[in-house]
């Protein structure tokens, strides 16, 4: 089994009969999703969130069933992913450039459990580019502004477009080196009009889950 799925699957434990459950984006939530699918297919009751069009396609693919925040408000648990995981269990995210509903269902999440695969575990943030969902609208002056903060920034593109996200908005990856002061950095993107949000997921972990190529699982808490 890959450690991304081993991690995932052990994730999925946590959920129970009658929750509402946050469904993440990328590779490893993907493996998450399914395992959920087997489960309700088994006769698993709960209701999901999805944090993204694909995870929503593929939840509804595996018949879970899906309510929207007009029907709840409050998650119980949210299985997602991460591009980096600290010790203190701070994180960057957007990767795969759904970090602003990542980040909506993270804050509506009673528990948040991440799940990545040994490589993503790190002494210090910075080494990914952080993602910073940007508005199209003076969005070069916006990369003015994010340059000026000491990042290398530039325009994620997919097929030869910049690439836009479920939201209609660019993401601007920044490369900032090693981030020394995390809660600085985040004050300052907070404070750029045209930032809608930012790969920063600064003390909104309550669990890592971490996958090894040797077979093991890791859970790692805000105490340890
Ligand atoms: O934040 C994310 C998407 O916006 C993903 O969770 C993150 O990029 C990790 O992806 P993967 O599990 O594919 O390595």
């Amino acid at each position: 089994m890959n450690p991304k799925q081993i991690a995932a699957e052990k994730a999925v434990e946590y959920i129970q009969d009658n929750m509402i459950v946050g469904l993440g984006t990328g590779s490893t939530a993907y493996w998450a999703i399914q395992s959920i699918g087997a489960r309700v297919k088994a006769g698993l009751r709960i209701r999901a969130i999805a944090t993204s069009v694909e995870s929503q396609n593929l939840a509804q693919e595996l018949g879970i069933p899906l309510v929207s925040f007009t029907e709840i408000d409050e998650i119980d648990v949210t299985i997602d992913g991460a591009d980096e995981a600290d010790m203190n269990l701070q994180l960057i995210k957007g990767g795969g450039g759904a970090l602003l509903r990542e980040k909506i269902v993270a804050a509506a999440s009673r528990k948040l459990i991440i799940v990545v695969d040994e490589s993503k575990l790190v002494q210090q943030l910075g080494r990914f580019d952080l993602p910073v969902e940007v508005v199209p609208f003076g969005c070069e002056m916006t990369l003015r502004k994010l340059d000026r903060l000491g990042s290398t920034v530039h325009f994620r593109t997919a097929n030869g477009e910049r690439f836009l996200t479920d939201n209609g908005n660019y993401i601007a990856d920044c490369s900032f080196g090693r981030i020394d002061d995390p809660g600085q950095l985040q004050h300052h993107l907070n404070n750029i009009p045209g930032v809608v949000d930012h790969g920063l997921f600064l003390n909104m972990a309550d669990l890592v889950i971490a996958g090894y190529s040797d077979g093991n699982v890791k859970e790692f808490d805000r105490f340890n």
